[in-house]
């Protein structure tokens, strides 16, 4: 077989390129990432992820990991740019460990940039376990609970800024509630909302709209991609920044969100632990001559 063996798979068509590099002879940099995930001269996808030995990984703080979590998901977003943690992409990581039996049916462990993820299959469903999250910037956060603006083209143009919560779930994000007579469908995603103050290391914005009871619907740009069809992380944040607005965050919850494509499930959980649960999807496997070995 000539080429390098690739996957193509998603969550809720948050989609990803996945190279399996079992022996980390694969170099993705950023502009190797960025013409795989690229949709006309590459293969397309939201993400390209690596799957790597922990103990080959380049980054020490990666490598350290490797005793509890055999397995690196290198994430990078469409641009190149590498994430710390990807949370539709650790179920489709690991429904690709199990395919290629390199893992069993029970729980396992997922290295990440954001330290090691636990994920657990359940059906046809996975569910990840995605640690512990934090408000970035908790003495910024007002008594209404917001740390931040959010500027979003509309449909109309209506020009106030929407007030926001920064969230941080091993990578960033900025929560906005969209207040009532807002249309979700009416946001121009096509432009990166303009978030002050400007987060150091960019952000993932969430626009969030509550539906009922424990029930949201998400659209969301994506720092590195634009605007996606899911996003495993900002669900995670919507969901949470909902129980920090109702002062509920330290009670166990779960939230299904709708996102364009498809619904997840966020159980938010005491002592700032949450975990995501979807379905996940391997859709082709071909190889590609846009990637070489090194020698
Ligand atoms: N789609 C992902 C998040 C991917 C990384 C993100 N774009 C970032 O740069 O932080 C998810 O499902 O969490």
């Amino acid at each position: 077989m000539t080429g390098i063996p690739f996957t193509k798979g998603h969550g809720t068509e948050n989609d990803f390129v996945l190279l399996p590099d079992l022996d980390g002879s694969l170099e993705v940099g950023a502009q190797e990432a960025a013409l795989l995930a690229d949709r006309h001269a590459g293969i397309g996808g939201d993400g390209v992820i690596r799957i790597v030995p922990t103990r080959l990984a380049a980054e020490d703080d990666v490598r350290a990991q490797a005793d509890e979590a055999p397995w690196f998901m290198d994430y990078r977003n469409a641009d190149g740019s590498a994430a710390q943690m990807c949370g539709n992409g650790t179920r489709v990581f690991a429904a690709w460990l199990r395919r290629e039996g390199l893992v069993g049916a029970g729980e396992t462990a997922i290295a990440t940039r954001a330290g090691v993820r636990r994920v657990r299959f359940d059906g046809d469903h996975v569910v990840t376990h995605m640690g512990t999250w934090r408000l970035a910037r908790p003495e910024e956060a007002g008594d209404q609970g917001f740390d931040a603006l959010v500027h979003v083209a509309e449909a109309e143009e209506i020009n106030e800024p929407y007030s926001a919560l920064s969230l941080d779930l091993g990578n960033p994000h900025t929560v906005v509630a969209l207040p009532p007579g807002i249309s979700l469908d009416g946001l121009d995603l096509t432009q990166a909302p303009v978030v002050r103050p400007v987060p150091p290391e960019g952000t993932n914005v969430e626009l969030v709209r509550v539906l009922g009871p424990g029930h949201l619907a998400m659209r969301v740009h994506e720092r590195g991609v634009g605007e996606t069809r899911s996003c495993g992380t900002g669900v995670c944040a919507a969901a949470l920044a909902m129980g920090v607005w109702s002062g509920t965050a330290d009670e166990s919850s779960t939230w299904r969100v709708d996102v364009p494509g498809g619904s997840l499930t966020v159980n938010a959980l005491p002592g700032q632990q949450v975990e995501l649960a979807g379905p996940a999807a391997l859709v082709a496997d071909g190889t590609t001559t846009l990637l070489t070995r090194q020698s």
